[in-house]
């Protein structure tokens, strides 16, 4: 097992503030590979990320190979039985803080599962590492923490369908979780610097920004739909 740089009780402390820059190549992206997700991440590194956000074992492996930053490791795994897709298992999460994840996301939302979330947050825990717990709405954050969750992420806002349908991040949501007083890291449509730091303003522990910095295809799509008005 490669060692992990950081003891997970320290790793949420240390990302306080801080530019999570997630490296994910999607489903036929000519960027879907383990050796360019590992140079995405080097980029994000030199440019000042805080940390990292990686999907799958290869992508996971690789990343923890070059570099020391904290990793938040994530599967993404269609399944039949279920709409819940970001690891939705403990084996898979447990495989994760196995491969050098610090800390570990997984699917929290209402949403029928596989596995009781509370018997996870166990497994991931077991291995010292820390739970990042993707919710939509701040009930699910409340059972999420409940549950011992360390911390929520608003990442699945606007992917379950009783959740605000929003193409900005959901600022509402993240108004409530800090209301209430919850640890939370803004994710999900922060695509500007300027976003990213007034998620800050609105209470985030932390910021994880994925598509604007390391989606290129993304990117260029946002372009060529304005020139094409
Ligand atoms: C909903 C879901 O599956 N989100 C995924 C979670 O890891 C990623 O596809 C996103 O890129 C990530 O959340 C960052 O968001 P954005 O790319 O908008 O900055």
């Amino acid at each position: 097992m490669p060692e992990r740089p950081l003891s997970g009780q320290d790793v949420l402390e240390r990302l306080r503030g801080g530019l999570i820059v997630s490296c994910q190549a999607n489903p036929g992206s000519p960027l879907r590979d383990p050796y360019i997700i590992s140079r995405l991440a080097l980029a994000a590194e030199q440019g000042g990320a805080a940390g990292l956000r990686v999907q799958g074992f290869g992508d996971v492996q690789a990343v923890r190979a070059v570099t020391g930053l904290p990793i938040i490791g994530l599967t993404k795994t269609d399944r039949d039985d279920t709409e819940v897709y970001i690891t939705p298992t403990a084996a898979e999460a447990v495989r994760l803080a196995e491969l050098g994840a610090e800390i570990v996301a997984l699917d929290a939302t209402q949403r029928p599962r596989p596995e009781p979330l509370a018997e996870m947050f166990a497994a991931v825990h077991a291995t010292g590492a820390r739970v990042m717990a993707d919710i939509s709405t701040l009930e699910e954050a409340e059972s999420a923490l409940e549950a011992g969750a360390d911390i929520v992420g608003t990442t699945m806002s606007g992917y379950t369908p009783y959740s605000r349908q929003l193409e900005t991040p959901d600022w509402a949501l993240m108004d409530e979780l800090c209301a209430a007083g919850l640890p939370f890291v803004a994710e999900g449509r922060l695509n500007t610097p300027a976003e990213a730091a007034q998620a800050l303003e609105r209470g985030a522990s932390f910021v994880v920004v994925g598509s604007a910095i390391t989606r290129p295809d993304v990117v260029t799509r946002w372009f060529a739909e304005a020139l094409r008005g």
